[in-house]
């Protein structure tokens, strides 16, 4: 399943937060987006998962509007892992991680095994499964974080939409996290800040700034000495790790 966001525009109050935006997120991808804090990043991701209505342009699921979607429709196709979670402190870590299989079940439907199944599973993958009866609000930021991503794994979706997933974790559990998401190989789409991480993870990234894309394509494409310097002010030199492979960022303060 696909994502294709055309000329997407987002307006809060009279200002123009994101500036006709056009992104894909393929199936088995992991698309980044990046950019300075208050480039757009979670406008644009808002308003792919509808919690913001576009002012212009469309957010294709597979080749359909997504506002044309029922919202059970959706949330059996796509997850959203977000910055700020509305979750009941009342709640276990067992039943928060179930409500990711609402969308698959008929109303008052009660959970199968293998609905129990599918949460032990998703809680195994987090690393959590010694916490499922613990209340969520005594779990630590991180702790949380990571049970919010087991209820998005429990929902099965095709399409993953994380905003700054890995913003309350060790660098463990940031690796962790990020290895997890990469193999469900489905599409993912996550607003990112770290550009090391970035470079390990993401098929593809989008780098935006003042609510425009700036760049994109291939991490080794669009993080560059001269991409940073542009988008974040920041001196930066970049290579490529010759043991490892992998992008070497190096940053410089002027
Ligand atoms: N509800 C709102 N009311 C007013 N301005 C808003 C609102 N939501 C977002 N903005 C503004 O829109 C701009 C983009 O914010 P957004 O949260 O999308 O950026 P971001 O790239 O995700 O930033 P960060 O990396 O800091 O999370 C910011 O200038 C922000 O102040």
């Amino acid at each position: 399943m696909e994502l294709n966001v055309e000329d997407l525009r987002v307006n809060i109050g009279s200002t123009e937060i994101v500036k006709g935006i056009s992104l894909k997120g393929e199936s088995h991808k992991f698309t980044g987006l990046l950019g300075p804090n208050g480039s757009g990043k979670s406008t644009l991701l808002k308003a792919i998962y509808r919690v913001l209505k576009p002012s212009g342009g469309v957010v294709l699921m597979n080749g359909k509007d997504i506002s044309l979607i029922s919202e059970k429709e959706r949330a059996k196709n796509m997850a959203v892992v977000s910055q700020f979670n509305q979750v009941s402190f009342e709640f276990t870590v067992k039943e928060i991680v179930m409500m990711g299989r609402t969308p698959h079940k008929r109303r008052l439907e009660q959970e199968t095994i293998e609905d129990y199944e599918i949460v032990s599973d998703a809680l195994k993958k987090v690393g959590m499964e010694s916490y499922s009866k613990r209340k969520f609000s005594t779990l630590s930021g991180g702790e949380k974080q990571r049970i919010i991503l087991a209820r998005a794994l429990a929902q099965q979706p095709k399409i993953l939409i994380l905003d700054e997933p890995t913003n309350h974790l060790d660098i463990k559990y940031q690796l962790q996290v990020l290895s997890i998401v990469k193999q469900l190989d489905i599409c993912v789409v996550a607003a990112l800040h770290d550009l090391s991480l970035a470079s390990m993870f993401c098929d593809t990234i989008y780098m935006l700034k003042d609510g425009r894309v700036m760049g994109q394509g291939k991490p080794e494409e669009v993080i560059t000495t001269e991409m940073i310097r542009d988008i974040y002010d920041v001196s930066a030199s970049v290579a490529i790790d010759e043991k490892t492979g992998q992008l070497a960022i190096q940053y410089m303060i002027s």
